[in-house]
C-alpha cells in the first residue's frame, strides 16, 4: 500500500518534439537527433531516509516490474555504490505515467530518485555526474535530470538547450505497449536521416522516423494518430505507443479530448521547458 508523505518529487513525462535516426553504432544503439520537452504531468516519489542500508519501494504498479529490475531501486543502488553513502531509504512511488509509452515515465523515476537522494542523503554529487550515473541506466535518464528542453544527439545524452514553444498537448494512449529495443532493432526501421545542424532542425518540419514502423505494426497506434490528425497537427513521442496533438489553448485541447471515442484514452499537459523536478529543487 502506498502511503504518501506529506510532499511528492516530481517525475515529469517527456515528449520527443521530433526523433530522427540518423545511424546505428557498433554497439547496437542508434544516432539520434531528438528534441525533447518536459510536460506537467508527472508520477510522484516520496522518501524517507533511513539509518541502515536497506532500500525498500512500496508503489501502486503492482507486479508490472520485479523490484530488481524498477528503475527506482537501481538507481537508488547505483548512487549509493558510486558515493559510498551507507544510508538507506523508503521510497514511495505513486505511478500515473503510463508504462511503454515513450513518455520516459521509468527514465524520469530513475532520474528523480537520484536527484531527490543525492540531496537527501547529502552525497552532494555534481548535476554532471549525477547525469553520467543516469546515462548507465538509460539513453533517456540525462535529460530528465539536467531538467531543461533540450536539443539531443548522441544516443540521447548530447544536450543542448533549447526553447521550443510551450504548447498545450492532447496526449494520447493506445492500449498497446511498444519495446523501444523491439522498434530499435527492427529490420524495417528507417536509419538514414541525414544529421542537420540545429539551426536547419528548429526551423524545419517536425517528424518522427519511429512514427510509420510502429504504426504499422501496432494498429492501434495508426487508429489513434489518424483520429487525431483531425484536430491538429500531431506526432508519435519516442518509440510511441503515445502520441500528442499541439493546441495553442488549454481549452482547445480539452474540447477534443471531450471527444475522445470511448476506447481511447488521453490526458491534456502544458509544455514545460523547465521540468518539474528541477522546480521543486529550486525551492529548497
Ligand atoms: C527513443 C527514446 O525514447 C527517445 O527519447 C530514447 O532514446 C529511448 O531511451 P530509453 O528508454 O532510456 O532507452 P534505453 O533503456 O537506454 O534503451 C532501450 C533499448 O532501445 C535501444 N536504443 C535506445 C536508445 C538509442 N539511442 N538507441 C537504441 O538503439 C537499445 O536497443 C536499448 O536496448
Ligand atoms: N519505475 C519504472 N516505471 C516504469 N517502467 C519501469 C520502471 N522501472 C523499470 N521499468 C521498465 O522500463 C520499461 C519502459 O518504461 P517507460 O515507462 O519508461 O517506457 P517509455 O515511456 O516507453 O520510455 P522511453 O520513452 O524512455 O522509451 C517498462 O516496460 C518497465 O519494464
Amino acid at each position: 500500500m502506498i502511503n504518501k508523505l506529506s510532499q511528492g518529487w516530481p517525475a515529469p513525462a517527456k515528449l520527443n518534439l521530433f526523433l530522427h535516426v540518423n545511424g546505428r553504432r557498433a554497439d547496437g544503439y542508434h544516432e539520434l537527433q531528438t528534441l525533447f520537452q518536459f510536460i506537467d504531468y508527472c508520477d510522484y516519489l516520496d522518501f524517507k531516509v533511513t539509518d541502515t542500508s536497506p532500500l525498500k519501494l512500496h508503489s501502486n504498479m503492482g507486479n508490472a516490474v520485479a523490484d530488481s529490475d524498477n528503475l527506482i531501486l537501481r538507481a537508488a543502488k547505483l548512487l549509493k555504490q558510486i558515493s559510498g553513502c551507507d544510508k538507506g531509504a523508503e521510497i514511495w512511488l505513486d505511478k500515473r505515467l503510463p508504462m511503454g509509452g515513450g513518455i520516459g515515465g521509468g527514465s524520469s523515476d530513475a532520474a528523480t530518485t537520484l536527484v531527490a537522494l543525492n540531496h537527501l542523503w547529502g552525497t552532494q554529487l555534481s548535476k554532471q555526474k549525477l547525469m553520467e550515473i543516469g546515462l548507465q541506466l538509460g539513453a533517456d535518464v540525462p535529460v530528465f535530470i539536467n531538467g531543461l528542453a533540450a536539443f539531443a544527439e548522441g544516443v540521447g545524452e548530447e544536450l543542448q538547450p533549447a526553447s521550443p514553444k510551450e504548447y498545450w498537448y492532447l496526449v494520447l494512449i493506445p492500449n498497446v505497449h511498444v519495446s523501444t529495443a523491439e522498434i530499435f532493432q527492427d529490420p524495417e526501421l528507417p536509419r538514414d536521416t541525414p544529421k542537420l545542424d540545429i539551426a536547419s532542425l528548429m526551423n524545419g518540419s517536425w517528424q518522427n522516423d519511429c512514427q510509420s514502423l510502429v504504426a504499422k505494426r501496432h494498429p492501434q497506434v495508426a487508429k489513434t494518430l489518424l483520429w487525431l490528425l483531425e484536430y491538429a497537427p500531431s506526432r508519435m513521442t519516442g518509440t510511441g505507443a503515445c502520441v500528442f496533438g499541439e493546441f495553442e489553448q488549454q481549452q482547445q485541447a480539452l474540447d477534443v479530448l471531450a471527444k475522445l471515442p470511448s476506447d481511447m484514452t488521453g490526458f491534456v499537459a502544458k509544455g514545460a521547458n523547465t521540468s518539474s523536478l528541477e522546480l521543486r529543487l529550486a525551492q529548497l
